[in-house]
């Protein structure tokens, strides 16, 4: 027996490494509702990512980490929904994953029996390597996410370029090579120089999706606010703003704003006998 959710997409994490294998890059966005989702789906998004980023651009949180297991898993299914073939990856947020296996794994498959997501992703490295353990050993698929960990801003203090330094990247490099031997199937590089993300892509065989790691990675992500430009006042430099939905849709208000006060809206034909 398999439920309705399951019937409706029958995708696995090796789509991206066949796609890596082929040497396609791979597209993914986040999203996180259905009607989004449904939209960069339909558009062909590779890969669709549920990020915590939701804390920030669902929420109006300054960070990650106020949001809740229960919220990630609301918007994962909200997300799902929306999706007829496209891959989907949910982030787990703070706290859940970080050091207490066993738990880790409770909230893992929570997110995995609830909502639908294909695999889940992780932030951090050698120091979580039990909970991944753990977890892939459950049947999950796991993305580790790697270089800046914004769960870890109150540690760093910035959301500066991570590993630049040898020592550092050294410790990536390492951390890189232990996910893949773990049994991850992919690696998400977070603001790193583009450089060090060329040889890491290199010297692993599974996928790593890149932001703000340059364009040696084997795919890109933005979140969605970013790249359609309804957060114009986050811009790193590497953003690239595809749309500029703010100004639309500020623009719609205003018009429709005007329509009402003026009894232009609606019209005979937009109203009933
Ligand atoms: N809208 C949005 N986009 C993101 O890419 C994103 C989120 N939210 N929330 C979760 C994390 C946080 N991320 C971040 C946050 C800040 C910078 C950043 O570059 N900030 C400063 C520079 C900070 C510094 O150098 O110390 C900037 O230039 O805006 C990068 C990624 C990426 N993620
Ligand atoms: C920025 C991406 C990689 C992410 O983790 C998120 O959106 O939460
Ligand atoms: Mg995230």
């Amino acid at each position: 027996m398999s439920t309705y959710i399951e019937e409706k997409r029958k995708v696995t994490s090796h789509i991206l490494w066949e796609m890596k294998q082929r040497g396609e890059k791979i597209s993914m966005l986040t999203a996180y509702d259905y009607s989004m989702a449904r939209i960069i789906d339909q558009a062909g998004i590779d890969c669709i990512l549920i990020g915590d980023s939701a804390s920030n651009t669902m929420a109006g949180n300054a960070t990650t980490l106020p949001i809740t297991l229960d919220q990630m898993i609301y918007h994962a299914k909200c997300v799902v929904q929306g999706v007829e073939n496209v891959f989907v990856i949910a982030d787990m947020p703070f706290g859940t994953c970080s050091g207490d296996p066993l738990k880790s794994l409770s909230s893992a498959i929570r997110m995995m029996k609830e909502t639908g997501v294909n695999a889940i992703k992780i932030e951090g490295g050698k120091e979580i390597q039990e909970d991944i353990r753990k977890i892939i050993d459950a049947g999950i698929p796991v993305m580790a996410h790697l270089g800046l960990m914004p769960q870890s801003i109150n540690k760093y203090g910035t959301y500066g370029v991570r590993a630049k330094d040898e020592k550092e990247a050294k410790k990536l490099i390492e951390d890189c090579l232990l996910m893949e031997e773990l049994g991850c199937f992919g690696i998400l590089l977070e603001k790193i120089p583009a450089s060090l993300a060329s040889i890491i892509s290199r010297k692993i065989k599974i996928p790593t999706i890149g932001i703000g790691a340059g364009n040696g990675a084997d795919g890109q992500v933005l979140v969605i606010q970013d790249a359609m430009g309804m957060n114009k006042n986050f811009a790193p430099k590497f953003v690239r703003r595809y749309a500029d939905l703010e100004s639309t849709m500020r623009e719609a208000t205003l018009n429709y704003i005007q329509d009402v006060k003026t009894s232009s809206f609606p019209n005979e034909s937009e109203s009933y006998k």
